[in-house]
């Protein structure tokens, strides 16, 4: 538990109780929101919404060649309404954005809005190591030097900054940081919604 902060009151609203709400898992690309996102929906039995796979569905396309076909600027249009629609208008989700949702605005306010944020955190040291997984799949990273991703990695930090809680992954297996998430996200529960009786 000494790993985690919370940054953000978590917004309370009338129709959706807190123990109902999504849980958003956001950060860098390659920081394993999807790997996680998986497991964490897997120990609170849940379903695990993927936001790059539902808009790779409705494209009928992988990410590289809608970037190819499209351009980012209408990825990054469907990427918005994707996020906006399973946000605002789901409940007992959780669901994993793409590193690069949460630089827009309203993605942003409508994940605080509505759900319970969570960022997967991780050193640039530890990041660099799984740049090899990554970089085909990623197509913000083709043609960039070590430099530049990592200036792209610290800009980003500003965003992320936004959040509800945050779960620092360097040096943990998968399984071990989604337990950390449930157990943050059960406290969480107690506390705004303590059960009674
Ligand atoms: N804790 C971890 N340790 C080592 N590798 C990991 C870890 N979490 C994820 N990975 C690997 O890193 C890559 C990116 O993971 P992914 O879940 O797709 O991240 P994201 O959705 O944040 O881009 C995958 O190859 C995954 O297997
Ligand atoms: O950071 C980004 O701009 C992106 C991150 C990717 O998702 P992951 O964060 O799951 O890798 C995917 O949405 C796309 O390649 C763009
Ligand atoms: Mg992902």
């Amino acid at each position: 538990m000494k790993r985690i902060v919370k940054e953000c009151t978590i917004i309370q609203s009338q129709e959706v109780p807190i123990r109902e709400k999504n849980i958003v898992l956001i950060g860098f690309m390659g920081v394993g929101k999807t790997t996680i996102g998986q497991l964490v929906a897997k120990k609170l039995y849940r379903d695990f919404i993927d936001i790059d796979e539902e808009i790779n569905q409705s494209f009928d396309l992988p990410t590289t060649e809608i970037f190819r076909l499209h351009g980012e600027a209408e990825f990054r249009r469907v990427e918005r309404e994707t996020i906006v629609h399973h946000c605002a208008h789901s409940r007992l989700k959780v669901i994993a954005l793409g590193g690069g949702a949460y630089m827009q605005e309203e993605v942003r306010r409508v994940c605080l809005d509505h759900c319970i944020v969570f960022l997967i955190d991780l050193s640039w040291d530890s990041w660099k190591d799984r740049l090899p997984l990554i970089l085909d799949s990623r197509p913000v990273l083709q043609n960039k030097t070590l430099e530049e991703i990592e200036e792209l990695f610290l800009t980003r930090k500003a965003a992320y900054s936004l959040h509800n809680s945050r779960v620092d992954a360097d040096q943990l297996e998968p399984e071990k940081t989604a337990e950390e998430i449930v157990q943050s996200i059960k406290t969480v529960w107690d506390i705004y919604q303590p059960h009674h009786g």
